[in-house]
């Protein structure tokens, strides 16, 4: 009985990554359904990400790989492709991407489990409850460094009780520490409801109202200290023109935020994407 494997790996460029790679799996009883790959030649680094079938055990493969992986200085994971990526989804006062991600999962069209949602208001946990979802609110009164840091105390447990394997910030308003950022380093999401670079910061669909743009867009990047400024995944835009207002533009964004979010954890939960510096390769 054989199972789906993934296995993604980042190494410095050299001849015969792919020849040693595709030989490991030959070795394994490994049969290759879909290869990609990506050779970056300003920073002569090499991305492959290979689906591939074999009747070994997961550790048992992960073992033997190890040396290779060693040897080529590579960054890798090798995962089961069966496996749900576990989701903590966070919220604030707007729910239009949580709820869109809901609906997604609950229809089967997005590949995760959803143990639990956060929030710092009570807005959605009835929305929650119909998903049959635990919602933990962990309200913030003032926004004083203690208050922030025993919260994200508290969300760290969920976290972790939840083994949890990838946040998204689904237009959470806070600012996550500098340390829960090392903690999530890779495996946290936002949607920044802009074209990044463009518009960082609060208020972008007014920011590009003013600027009298004819295009708006929404980001989805990986979360790190530096706001909006992390590596990213995918972003989408949408045709505005001079008639709309910034309320109008804020109406229009909200689907666009929902399916550059929904993409981003698709193809992060599908092992689609690998980190180069502050970029992405994303083999889509
Ligand atoms: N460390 C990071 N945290 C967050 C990021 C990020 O890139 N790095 N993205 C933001 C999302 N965001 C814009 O997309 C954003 C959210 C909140 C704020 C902000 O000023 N928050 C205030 C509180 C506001 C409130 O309570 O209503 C604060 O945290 O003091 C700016 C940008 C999510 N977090």
């Amino acid at each position: 009985m054989t199972s789906r494997f993934i296995l993604k790996l980042s190494c410095p460029d050299r001849a015969g990554i792919v020849h040693a790679v595709t030989g490991f799996l030959l070795e394994q009883g490994g049969n290759i359904l879909t290869s990609a790959q990506h050779g970056d030649p300003d920073h002569r680094r090499f991305f492959m990400r290979i689906e591939f079938e074999a009747s070994a055990e997961l550790a048992e493969m992960r073992g033997a790989f190890e040396p290779l992986a060693a040897q080529m200085q590579m960054d890798w994971e090798l995962v089961a492709g069966a496996h749900k990526t576990r989701v903590l989804l966070l919220v604030s006062k707007l729910g239009h991407c949580l709820n869109d991600l809901l609906f997604r999962v609950q229809t089967g069209h997005l590949p995760i489990e959803i143990p639990a949602i956060v929030s710092n208001h009570r807005d959605f946990y009835q929305l929650a409850a119909s998903h049959d979802i635990p919602f933990h609110h962990f309200p913030l009164l003032q926004s004083t460094p203690e208050q922030k840091a025993a919260q994200e105390r508290k969300l760290i447990e969920v976290i972790e009780e939840n083994r949890i394997e990838l946040v998204v910030l689904a237009r959470y308003m806070q600012i996550l520490s500098p340390e829960l950022c090392r903690y999530l380093s890779g495996r946290a999401i936002n949607i920044h409801h802009s074209f990044l670079p463009s518009f960082k910061g609060a208020r972008p669909y007014h920011q590009a109202y003013d600027r009298g743009v004819k295009l708006i867009g929404a980001t989805a990047h990986y979360v790190t200290s530096d706001l909006d400024e992390g590596p990213i995944i995918e972003q989408e835009i949408a045709r505005i023109d001079h008639s709309l207002t910034a309320e109008q533009l804020t109406a229009i964004g909200r689907d666009v935020e929902c399916v550059t979010l929904a993409r981003a954890i698709q193809w992060h939960a599908e092992h689609r994407v690998l980190m180069n510096g502050n970029r992405t390769v994303v083999f889509r």
